[in-house]
């Protein structure tokens, strides 16, 4: 019994060499995964799995590190994508700190699964980024200059999450995040978020401002001493 119950559990668990093609069909979205690959990085072997929202052509990838097994709770990260603050260095914001940190954080824990969304400027787009960081150099606030710009304060959507969720094999989670928001999104989703990890690295002098902005208006949970 014990050897049989043995080889089920090794049979539910999850090769991350994914290599079928597989789709989903959302209320009005169709979501492909692509491919996989192994992803050697600073921190450790990873794969990165490619995803594709069909009728944006919009792509998103994961990265998942060691296996789980359908039940466990899986360590992972959303994290939504910030060129400057990710690749440029940028300390306006903590991206870029999270997101070494999250990686760091799944090889400490031995698996996880970071899904780096192409949501660039909380869903505003690189240059309208850009036009934002004009406007808040001319003392306004992250919040108020998408405001100015027409756009809402979050423009984000978080489908493609449970697509790319599933196909990894992945239905309970510990979530690494600040942003209650997130976690709602994920839970409506259907995704059993267990726990949510805080992720508040990369207080930086140029950030504090826009961090306590985000507390205030966005609900971020954010210790009040590190931004003092
Ligand atoms: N529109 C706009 N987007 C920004 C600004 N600063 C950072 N971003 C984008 O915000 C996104 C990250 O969102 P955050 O609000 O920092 O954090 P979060 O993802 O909601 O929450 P955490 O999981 O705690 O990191 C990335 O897509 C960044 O490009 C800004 O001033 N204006
Ligand atoms: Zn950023």
């Amino acid at each position: 019994m014990a050897a049989l119950l043995r080889q089920v559990r090794r049979s539910l668990i999850i090769r991350n060499d994914l290599c079928n093609t597989r789709t989903m069909t959302d209320a009005d979205t169709a979501f492909d995964y692509v491919s996989s690959a192994k992803l050697p990085t600073r921190f450790g072997e990873f794969r990165i799995h490619g995803f594709v929202e069909e009728d944006s052509g919009q792509e998103h990838v994961a990265l998942s590190y060691g296996n789980w097994t359908v039940d466990d709770e899986v360590l992972i990260r959303i994290h939504s994508e910030c060129l400057t603050g990710d690749a440029l260095f940028s300390t306006r914001c903590d991206c870029g700190f999270q997101l070494e940190k999250a990686l760091q954080n799944i090889v400490e824990h031995g698996s996880g699964v970071l899904l780096y969304l192409r949501q660039e400027g909380r869903g505003i787009g690189l240059l309208n980024k850009v036009r934002a960081y004009h406007l808040q150099d001319n003392g306004m606030d992250t919040v108020e200059a998408n405001e100015h710009l027409g756009f809402d304060a979050d423009m984000r959507d978080y489908r493609i999450c449970r697509f790319m969720l599933e196909t990894l094999g992945v239905k309970r989670v510990s979530l690494m995040t600040n942003n209650p928001r997130k976690r709602q999104a994920l839970t409506d989703l259907g995704i059993d978020v267990v726990k949510r990890i805080p992720i508040d690295h990369g207080v930086t002098e140029h950030n504090k401002g826009y961090l306590r902005t985000k507390t205030e208006k966005l609900g971020h949970d954010f210790d009040p001493h590190l931004l003092k």
